[in-house]
C-alpha cells in the first residue's frame, strides 16, 4: 500500500484494482469476524432469523423485511467497528470527544437492533 495517495489526480479504472478492493472489503469483514464479540452475537441472530424463516417457509416479501433488518445490523456494527479502530489510532489515551464518538457509533448498532427485533416480530407474527 502507498504511504500517501495522490488524490488530487484520479487514477485510471482498472479491473484489478477494483478486485483488490473487493478483497480488502472481504478481509475486513473476515477480520471483523475473528475479532468482534458483538459480531458474534449478530451472526447467531442472524442465523437464528434465517432457520426461522426457511421453518415458517416465509413469502419472499417478508424475506425481504428481515434481509433489510438483518444487513442495518451488520452495516451499523462494521461502521461502529471501524470507528473504534481509528479512534484508537487518532487518540490512544483517554478523551472525552473519542468517548462521544464510540458511544455514538455504538448507538447506532443499538437502533438498527431495536429496529430489527421490531422487524422480527412483525414478520413473524402471521407464521405463529
Ligand atoms: N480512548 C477512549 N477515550 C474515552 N473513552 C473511551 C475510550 N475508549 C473507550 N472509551 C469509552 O469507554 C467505555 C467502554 O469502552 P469499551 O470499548 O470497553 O466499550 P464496549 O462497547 O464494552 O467494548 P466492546 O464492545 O469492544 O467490548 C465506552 O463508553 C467508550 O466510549
Amino acid at each position: 500500500m502507498n504511504e500517501t495517495k495522490n488524490v488530487s489526480t484520479p487514477e485510471p479504472f482498472s479491473l484489478a484494482a477494483r478486485s483488490k478492493s473487493f478483497g480488502y472489503a472481504i478481509a475486513g469483514i473476515v477480520f471483523m469476524l475473528k475479532t468482534q464479540h458483538n459480531a458474534w452475537l449478530h451472526l447467531i441472530a442472524t442465523m437464528i432469523v434465517a432457520g426461522m424463516a426457511f421453518y415458517f417457509k416465509v413469502s419472499a416479501a417478508d424475506w425481504r423485511w428481515l434481509v433489510v433488518a438483518m444487513v442495518a445490523v451488520w452495516v451499523a456494527e462494521t461502521i461502529n467497528t471501524a470507528v473504534e479502530y481509528v479512534c484508537d489510532v487518532v487518540s490512544p489515551g483517554y478523551a472525552i470527544a473519542v468517548k462521544h464518538a464510540k458511544d455514538i457509533a455504538a448507538g447506532g448498532v443499538l437502533i438498527a437492533a431495536v429496529g430489527a427485533v421490531l422487524i422480527g416480530a412483525l414478520t413473524f407474527w402471521p407464521y405463529f
